[in-house]
C-alpha cells in the first residue's frame, strides 16, 4: 500500500517548468530514492511534499489525506519529517538540549520559547530524549555542544531529532552531502538500523550512488522535471535511458 501518492504535480517558476506531470507512489515501509541530474527538480518536488512550495497542478496525498494547502508544521504533525541538506540543529545548545526540542514539540504540538522552563522536573521528557540518544549511539555525547561535532554526528543528531517526533515518513535531502566516506558509511548503517527497527517509510534524494544502491528498494529517476523511469535498483542500473540521462554523468554509478 502506498503511504505517499503524488499525482500529475506541476510547478513553474516564471518561465521555467521545474516539474511537470510528476507521478510518484511510495510504498509503506519501503526505502524509495529519487535521483536525477542537477536541476532535475528533486528539491522542488520535496518542497511540494512538505508545504514549502505549493504545486500549480496535481495532488499530494499522505496516508489518504491531502497535504496541499497545509502549513509545513501541520504536515509535520501528520507524520512527515524532513532532514535537510545542511543539518538544522542548534549549534550553541548541547546534544541533549537539541534532543529535548522535538520531544517537547511532539508533546505540546509545537515548541514554545518558554519550553525549557517546562522541562525542569519533567523526567519523562528527559527519559525520552536519553532513550533516543541511546538508540542512536549518541548518549556519551549528550553534554557536547552540537557545533563541536563532526558532520556525520550532526546529521545523526538531526535524524534523531526527526525520529523523536515519531514520523511515519522520513524525507532525506542528500543526507550524506559533503561527508567523508567513513561518515557516509556510518549514515548508511544508521538508516538501515532505523528501517529495521521502526515502522517507517524513507524517501531519499541523493547524488551518491553508493548510498542509493545500498538503501533503496525502489528508485524514481527524474529528468527535466518529469519522471523518466521508476524501478528496482538492479533494473535502474542497467536502464539505457537512465544511463544516458543520469548515470553516464558519474563513473561511480555505472
Ligand atoms: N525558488 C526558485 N525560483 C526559481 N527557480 C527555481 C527555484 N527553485 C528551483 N528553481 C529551478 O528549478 C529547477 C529545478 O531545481 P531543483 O533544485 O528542484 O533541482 P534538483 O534536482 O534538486 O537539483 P540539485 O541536484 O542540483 O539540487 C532548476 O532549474 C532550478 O534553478
Amino acid at each position: 500500500m502506498a503511504i505517499l501518492e503524488v499525482k500529475n504535480v506541476g510547478k513553474r517558476f516564471g518561465g521555467l517548468q521545474a516539474l511537470s506531470d510528476v507521478n510518484l507512489s511510495v510504498a509503506e515501509n519501503s526505502v524509495h530514492a529519487i535521483i536525477g541530474p542537477n536541476g532535475a527538480g528533486k528539491s522542488t518536488l520535496l518542497n511540494c511534499l512538505v508545504g514549502k512550495l505549493i504545486p500549480d497542478t496535481g495532488s499530494v496525498m499522505f496516508d489518504g489525506q491531502s497535504v496541499l494547502g497545509r502549513k509545513p508544521y501541520e504536515i509535520n504533525q501528520m507524520g512527515i519529517s524532513r532532514v535537510f541538506q545542511t543539518p538544522e540543529i542548534f549549534g550553541d545548545l548541547t546534544v541533549m538540549e537539541n534532543m529535548l526540542i522535538p520531544c517537547l514539540a511532539k508533546r505540546d504540538g509545537a515548541f514554545q520559547l518558554n519550553g525549557w522552563s517546562r522541562v525542569v522536573g519533567q523526567q519523562d521528557m528527559i527519559d525520552k530524549a536519553e532513550e533516543m540518544l541511546r538508540d542512536m549511539h549518541m548518549i556519551d555525547k549528550r553534554h557536547m555542544h552540537a557545533a563541536a561535532m563532526s558532520r556525520g554526528d550532526k546529521r545523526r543528531l538531526e535524524i534523531a531529532m526527526c525520529l523523536a517526533q515519531d514520523p511515519r515518513l522520513l524525507l532525506l535531502d542528500e543526507p550524506t552531502a559533503g561527508m567523508a566516506r567513513a561518515d557516509t558509511n556510518n549514515t548508511i548503517d544508521l538508516l538501515k538500523q532505523i528501517k529495521d527497527e521502526r515502522d517507517i517509510t524513507i524517501a531519499i534524494i541523493e547524488h551518491d550512488m553508493h548510498v542509493v544502491f545500498s538503501l533503496a528498494e525502489r528508485i524514481t529517476v527524474l529528468a527535466q522535471g518529469t519522471p523518466l523511469v521508476e524501478d528496482t535498483p538492479d533494473r535502474i542500473k542497467g536502464h539505457p535511458k537512465v544511463r544516458e540521462a543520469y548515470l553516464g554523468e558519474s563513473q561511480d554509478a555505472a
